[in-house]
């Protein structure tokens, strides 16, 4: 089984990366693209021998980095998937919530992905694809207008709280623009990639999970108050706790 970890930036994996070329887990250059452009050795962790008769396949690991945005993500990852078909796509980010009521650093997987700022905002009403009639509630890939991940039960083997989040082009600033989002969509999470990863995967029947930690709340501008370290620590603490829940479970099989 091979699955890909992938981010928008490489800091936002090097801390399991980093666990993982300490483990001494046997590691092989990996052909995942992508990574070189972080500087960072490309590499493929195996976890665990071949079962007996070496009938189970090991679990490998491999780290992406997509670039920031949708436009980044949708070319690396359409090229990942058509080039390597790989079994599992984690994407590992942070991300800003509209939860004001949400501790910073709380990780999460996210179930339905809206398009934030595909449509046209007019007279103060935003309106999206569905109610411009340019896209059908239904039409593939779309479910119930949102890009909802069909693989969550499969995947949240850790049991993370489960959320929907918007993805947009441009972090949102404007409490306008914040308080239709809300309004419309319920999301918790914003991030810049999310929706992309649900679109493709679901395009390509590629298993997908996203997994969040919160850096920030939607609409602070003050870096100083983000949250970026203590974010990708626990963010990368829950990666490494999942790919260890993924292999024992393999084991059992
Ligand atoms: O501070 C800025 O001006 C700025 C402009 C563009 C991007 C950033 C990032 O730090 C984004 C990195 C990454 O994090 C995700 N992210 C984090 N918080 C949010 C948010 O509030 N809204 C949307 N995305 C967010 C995003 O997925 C980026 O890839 C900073």
């Amino acid at each position: 089984m091979h699955v890909v970890v992938t981010a928008a930036t490489a800091a936002e994996w090097a801390p399991a990366l980093q666990a993982l070329q300490q483990s001494g887990l046997p590691a092989a250059a990996s052909e995942t693209e992508g990574i070189s452009l972080a500087g960072l050795p490309a590499e493929t962790f195996m976890l665990r021998a071949p079962g007996p008769f070496g009938l189970r396949t090991p679990l490998r690991i491999s780290f992406h980095q997509s670039g920031v945005g949708m436009l980044a993500t949708a070319f690396s990852l359409s090229k990942l998937i058509w080039g390597q078909r790989p079994d599992l796509i984690i994407q590992a980010g942070i991300a800003g919530t509209f939860d004001t009521q949400c501790p910073l650093s709380k990780v999460f997987v996210v179930d339905n992905e809206y398009l934030g700022d595909t449509g046209v905002l007019e007279n103060n009403v935003w309106r999206d694809l569905f109610d411009l009639k340019l896209e059908g509630a239904d039409n593939a890939p779309f479910q119930n207008k949102a890009l909802p991940n069909p693989w969550l039960p499969a995947y949240n083997l850790l049991q993370l709280p489960i959320v929907d989040g918007v993805t947009v082009n441009a972090i949102s600033t404007d409490p306008g623009q914040i308080a239709r989002l809300t309004e419309k969509y319920k999301p918790v999470l914003e991030s810049m990639e999310g929706a992309v990863l649900h679109y493709i995967c679901r395009e390509t029947h590629t298993p997908f999970l996203q997994l969040r930690a919160v850096s920030n709340y939607v609409g602070v501008r003050d870096k100083k108050q983000w949250s970026i370290g203590p974010a990708i620590a626990i963010l990368n603490e829950t990666l490494l706790e999942l790919i260890k829940r993924m292999d024992e479970e393999r084991e059992d099989s």
